[in-house]
């Protein structure tokens, strides 16, 4: 077992309003790890405070041995820590081959000296047929789904260690889902860590090693996806899935 992301006492405010309580959570190399909860429940601040976008915070975020809470986002997106945010952030004036290479960063190589799979466009093709079918395109005249993609594709660019990927299924079509169930898949091959913000518990049974649950901005639970499949306070209260009755 290999530690790419420890995470601990993790605090968080936006003004006043306290929205991170002592989350904790590590993810190891290869690993998928799914953060789960309701709308509202804190997944997007815990992955914007690791990756240096929320301002106000306290605990301890470190990366490959490395404290990073307190550094600058762009300084932690070089040392290997991928981000996917929710608002897939490309740039719509520039074509798909264009914003592939503004992901563009060095090879790397993991603490054995072995090398971090090292992403070019035609390799994200074979993840994501649709975009090598657009290079031309500008993002303006992409779909979501295919916006998705792209963001995903030009965070891939950079090389990571690890990736955190915030809601990654939603509002999105089914083949689309699918494409990107097999890229977290064959990231995880490859022995990338992932770190997945989901309400979709589907996506998350397939593709996820385990999962924390928030609620309120507190880790409530941590576990397996099938002691989530099996518990069903879990997924009323704090997924708001229907149960069987
Ligand atoms: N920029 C902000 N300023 C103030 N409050 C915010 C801000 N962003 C989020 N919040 C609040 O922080 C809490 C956690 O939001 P967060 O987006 O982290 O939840 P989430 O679990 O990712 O939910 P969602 O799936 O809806 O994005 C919510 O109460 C939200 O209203």
């Amino acid at each position: 077992m290999s530690e790419l992301l420890k995470v601990s006492h993790l605090n968080a405010w936006y003004g006043q309003a306290q929205i991170l309580f002592d989350v904790g959570l590590q993810v190891n190399r290869g690993e998928v790890v799914a953060l789960m909860g309701r709308n509202g429940a804190g997944k997007s601040t815990t992955l914007k405070t690791i990756m240096g976008l929320v301002e106000h915070k306290q605990g301890d975020v470190v990366f490959m041995n490395k404290p990073i809470l307190g550094l600058p986002a762009y300084k932690i997106a070089r040392l290997g820590l991928g981000y996917v945010p929710e608002e897939r952030r490309i740039f719509a004036d520039l074509d798909v081959q264009e914003n592939l290479l503004t992901g563009k960063q060095s090879a790397r190589v993991w603490e054995d000296g072995r090398p971090v799979v090292e992403w070019t466009p035609e390799k994200l093709f074979t993840l994501f047929p649709n975009l090598g079918r657009m290079l031309d395109r500008p993002g303006t005249k992409m779909s979501g789904g295919e916006q998705q993609m792209l963001s995903v594709a030009r965070t891939l660019m950079g090389n990571p260690y690890l990736v955190l990927l915030d809601e990654p299924s939603e509002g999105v079509a089914p083949i689309i889902v699918d494409q990107l169930k097999n890229m977290v898949l064959t990231l995880k091959e490859q022995d990338i860590g992932i770190l997945l913000s989901e309400q979709n518990l589907d996506f998350v049974r397939d593709v996820a090693d385990r999962a924390y649950v928030l609620e309120k901005g507190e880790i409530k639970f941590s576990g397996s996806i099938e002691q989530i499949y099996a518990d069903e306070t879990i997924k009323a209260q704090y997924l708001g899935l229907e149960t069987a009755s």
